[in-house]
């Protein structure tokens, strides 16, 4: 492969090196969510800003821990996962937002992944269609054990994922709504919780790689209420799925280290 850092040691996208980051890192789609994340570290500080790509680096609990905001959708959140997990990083939650797409989940309350739906093309250049894209069963229970300790609304199990926002909330006027409509209409019956755009890439590239990976969500909103005419509230504050994530990421750091102990 050509060497795009020319032997920086800097990853070609994110900017960032081994000694830049820690092992456990969050990771949020928006760069502007990254700085609201760090102020949960201690000692945080910006260690790169490239593209979509913003890194502060601080510490939790005594462990080195960063965030990396992976942008919109399966690409650019592959990319950030594979320069992480090269720069040596090895458990990654994404706190991100979703769409509500079963009745009782509402605006505000926090969706936990389980799986993705790979309705979208960056998971497919990794892996068959056929293989599931999964959490990670530690970083899945981390998330599960945080958000019950903090007695929020959380609902926990498979999310969609795809390529176009707009082919979400306007499937409609797309050329192929045949598809989208009778899709959305199948992930519902299905049971789907909420609708995002990274987790099925992260999770497929996760596996791929190794690594763990979890995701937890604000719901802003939920159109299948709206449809109905139920109440919709909208909620864009993140700050109880950031506090879950960081929570979780502290169970994580926790139970590997008695893990490391009882070895
Ligand atoms: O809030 P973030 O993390 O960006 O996540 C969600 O918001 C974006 C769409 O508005 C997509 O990236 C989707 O997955
Ligand atoms: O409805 C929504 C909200 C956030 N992100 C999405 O992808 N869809």
């Amino acid at each position: 492969m050509v060497d795009y850092t020319e032997g920086s040691g800097k990853q070609y996208h994110t900017g960032i090196g081994p000694e830049d980051i820690g092992k456990y890192v969050i990771l949020p789609g928006d760069p502007k969510r990254c700085a609201k994340i760090a102020e949960h570290f201690t000692d945080a500080h910006l260690v790169a800003d490239s593209r979509e790509f913003v890194t502060y680096t601080g510490m939790l609990d005594g462990e080195k821990v960063s965030v990396t905001s992976t942008g919109i959708g399966g690409p650019s959140a592959a990319i950030a996962l594979e320069e992480l997990s090269k720069a040596g990083a090895h458990t990654f939650i994404r706190v991100g937002t979703c769409g509500g797409m079963q009745q009782d989940v509402c605006g505000g309350d926090i969706v936990i992944a389980s799986g993705a739906v790979r309705m979208e093309g960056t998971s497919r250049e990794y892996a068959p269609i056929e293989y599931p894209a999964v959490a990670d069963v530690d970083v899945m229970h981390a998330l599960i054990q945080a958000a019950k300790e903090k007695e929020i609304t959380y609902h926990a199990g498979v999310v969609q994922c795809k390529d176009s926002f707009f082919g979400q909330h306007e499937p409609e006027v797309m050329p192929v709504s045949y598809e989208l409509e009778n899709k959305w209409q199948a992930w519902l019956r299905m049971g789907c919780l909420a609708s995002e755009m990274e987790s099925a890439a992260l999770f497929i590239a996760g596996s791929f790689l190794r690594v763990r990976v979890g995701s937890c969500f604000l719901v802003v909103a939920n159109q299948e209420r709206a449809k109905l005419g139920l109440s919709n509230a909208q909620v864009h504050d993140t700050e109880l799925a950031i506090e879950t994530a960081v929570d979780a990421l502290r169970i994580l750091i926790r139970d590997d280290k008695t893990g490391l102990e009882v070895l």
